[in-house]
């Protein structure tokens, strides 16, 4: 699992595999300069400072030349080897977060397509906080696995064997006393690794909830203040706070233990090599300058086998993200298009599809066929639904609180499919339509008006991007919008959503109103439009609405039965069934739950 969310999640860099290409060029050229730095300092102390020739690359010429050109030139040397390797380690960091940020890129533009297509069951299910954690941060796993994981990976190992090899070939005996401490570095990093992770892992869960806290608060707000419980309040947030720095000093303590351990192996190796390396020069099997070679290496030694040793937790970590990422973009779509989906005339995908003589000619009328629907498997919310609207009738939902009338509203864009029966258009299952098509033939004013971070005049023209300004104000004239607009600052251009302009629940069910007016779609679905509309407000709102349920086919859920006085037909929902259906006045006759409410609204 963990091998397979690895190969997988790197995929998403496959893309960049010639920019991979030159930067493993790079490393390779890093790396073998990273070796040969200390190199100078060592011919210098051996051929210049003292009286040993130089290496038998360096060709006889050299030999001859004075101490001090060759001093000069090792001198250059050094300067080359260290700006050309800060230079190319560089350009290799450089490519490798370019390379790491593309895959990061990648992979939230496709969770977030995913996201927009999932049904809202599966919002229903999951927290938003998660998903939001989900597509921000666990997408960084990616990013890790490609830079931490594989390139930290070949570039230590890489490292590592090089060295290794140069250093036996200077003295053999040296190098594997130079290796005796790298079991001690590796239990170490692993004891105090795992502390370091968990620590840290509980340090983050602590601080994720200060961060819910205040999140929670700011929206408890009204309520914390009306019954002046700050103080309560602060006591609980101050214990939080305190346990979040208690967890953090933890995690760094085990830090700073790790850091130690290192410290005492790295001591440990180094007096072990500057004794024994020291008995060697003093037996002739070693140069001063070699031993310089060897004590520089020594301490570069430690970093690639530090990352060796870490490289599998990093990995274990990023891939355990990845899988909460694959979770989402590895969730069915539910709703889909089925293999024959007819296109609806008029809608876009008709003007593109090469055969559009299939395509339905909607005329608005609408069927629920023995529809039954629940959201879980052993739940059902709407049971045997059936009922027939012609084209350009209007039907009002009512019903007790949490029975089923916007989930019945919902079925119609589909949403959500039905467990049975069938949810028809002009007599064809939704289900073979083309899902797109169907939903711009529908337009929505949802129960809890929605508003995005656009102008007021871009969250009216959503459904009908450039629609003119007198097209958009037509709408908000009719949803009783204009008025409260125009006395903004900004007026239509003004901003709306959160830090923006502040709009009362009304008027932001008003501007839904107006997108709905403004779409002009055949079918209307207005989930209780005006429920938070003054009565004045309310009235013009209801002729607007009237006036446009007169072309089109509406279903209206709704408490006032002010709301619905012109509709053709009523239909109560009780239980999750169709207890009544009929016109208004053959409702108001019967005995039930309608004449019930008529009368006691009077
Ligand atoms: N996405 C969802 N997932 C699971 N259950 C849901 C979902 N939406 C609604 N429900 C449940 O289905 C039932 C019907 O809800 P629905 O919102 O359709 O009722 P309603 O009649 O419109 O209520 P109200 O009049 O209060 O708006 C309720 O018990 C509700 O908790």
């Amino acid at each position: 699992m963990l091998m397979n969310n690895s190969f997988r999640a790197l995929r998403y860099f496959r893309r960049d595999a010639p920019r991979i290409a030159v930067m493993a060029l790079l490393l390779g050229a890093s790396i073998i300069t990273n070796l040969l730095k200390p190199w100078p300092l060592a011919i210098i102390v051996d051929a210049v400072l003292g009286t040993k020739p130089l290496p038998g690359w360096f060709g006889a010429g050299l030999n001859a030349w004075p101490k001090s050109r060759l001093l000069i030139l090792l001198s250059v040397a050094t300067l080359i080897l260290h700006l050309s390797q800060g230079f190319l380690s560089a350009a290799t960091n450089y490519l490798s977060i370019k390379v790491g940020l593309q895959g990061l890129r990648r992979v939230r533009n496709e969770v977030f397509g995913r996201m927009e297509k999932l049904s809202m069951k599966f919002y229903h299910g999951s927290k938003t906080g998660d998903l939001i954690y989900r597509a921000t941060w666990d997408t960084y796993s990616f990013q890790t696995l490609f830079q931490q994981g594989l390139i930290t990976f070949f570039t230590a190992l890489l490292t590592l064997i090089l060295m290794v090899v140069v250093m036996c070939q200077i003295n053999v005996s040296l190098t594997l006393a130079s290796l005796a401490t790298a079991p001690l570095l590796v239990i170490s990093v692993k004891y105090f690794g795992k502390k370091m992770r968990e620590r840290g892992a509980e340090a983050q869960q602590a601080d994720s909830q200060v961060t819910s806290f205040i999140q929670q608060t700011i929206h408890a707000l009204p309520l914390i203040q009306s019954y002046t419980s700050e103080q309560d309040e602060e006591r609980k947030f101050k214990s939080q706070t305190a346990e979040a720095q208690q967890k953090r000093l933890s995690q760094h303590a085990w830090e700073l233990l790790y850091w130690l351990a290192i410290a005492v192996a790295f001591s440990i190796g180094t007096a072990a090599i500057v004794w024994l390396g020291s008995v060697q020069v003093i037996n002739h099997k070693l140069t001063v300058g070699e031993l310089l070679v060897f004590t520089a290496y020594l301490a570069q030694l430690y970093e690639p086998l530090n990352q060796l040793s870490h490289v599998g937790a990093t990995v274990a970590n990023a891939s355990a993200g990845t899988q909460r990422v694959f979770e989402i973009l590895d969730t069915k779509e539910e709703i889909i298009d089925s293999p024959n989906a007819r296109a609806i005339a008029g809608s876009n995908s008709t003007t593109r599809s090469t055969s559009p003589d299939n395509s339905l000619q909607l005329t608005g009328s609408v069927q629920f066929d023995h529809v039954s629907f629940g959201y879980e498997k052993d739940q059902t919310v709407l049971s045997d639904i059936n009922f027939a609207l012609e084209a350009g009738q209007s039907l009002a939902i009512i019903g007790p609180s949490g029975v089923g009338k916007t989930t019945l509203l919902n079925l119609l864009p589909r949403f959500f499919d039905p467990i049975q029966g069938a949810v028809r258009l002009d007599g064809v299952d939704t289900r073979d339509l083309k899902l797109a098509d169907l939903r711009s033939h529908i337009a929505v004013v949802p129960q809890e008006p929605i508003l995005l971070p656009l102008t007021i005049a871009e969250n009216i023209a959503y459904g009908k991007p450039g629609a003119s300004l007198e097209e958009i104000r037509d709408a908000a004239r009719a949803a009783n919008a204009d008025s409260f607009i125009q006395k903004l600052a900004q007026g239509y251009n003004t901003v709306v959503g959160e830090g923006a302009a502040p709009l009362s629940v009304g008027e932001r069910q008003r501007l839904n109103l107006a997108r709905a007016f403004l779409k002009d779609a055949q079918i209307l679905l207005l989930d209780e439009p005006t429920s938070a509309l003054d009565a004045e407000s309310e009235a013009s709102v209801i002729a607007s609405v009237e006036q446009l349920m007169r072309k089109r086919t509406t279903l209206i859920v709704a408490h006032r039965l002010s709301t619905i006085q012109r509709v053709d037909k009523i239909l109560v929902l009780q239980d999750g069934k169709v207890t009544q259906i009929g016109t208004p006045e053959a409702l108001i006759a019967q005995q039930g739950y309608f004449a019930d409410s008529s009368r006691a609204h009077r």
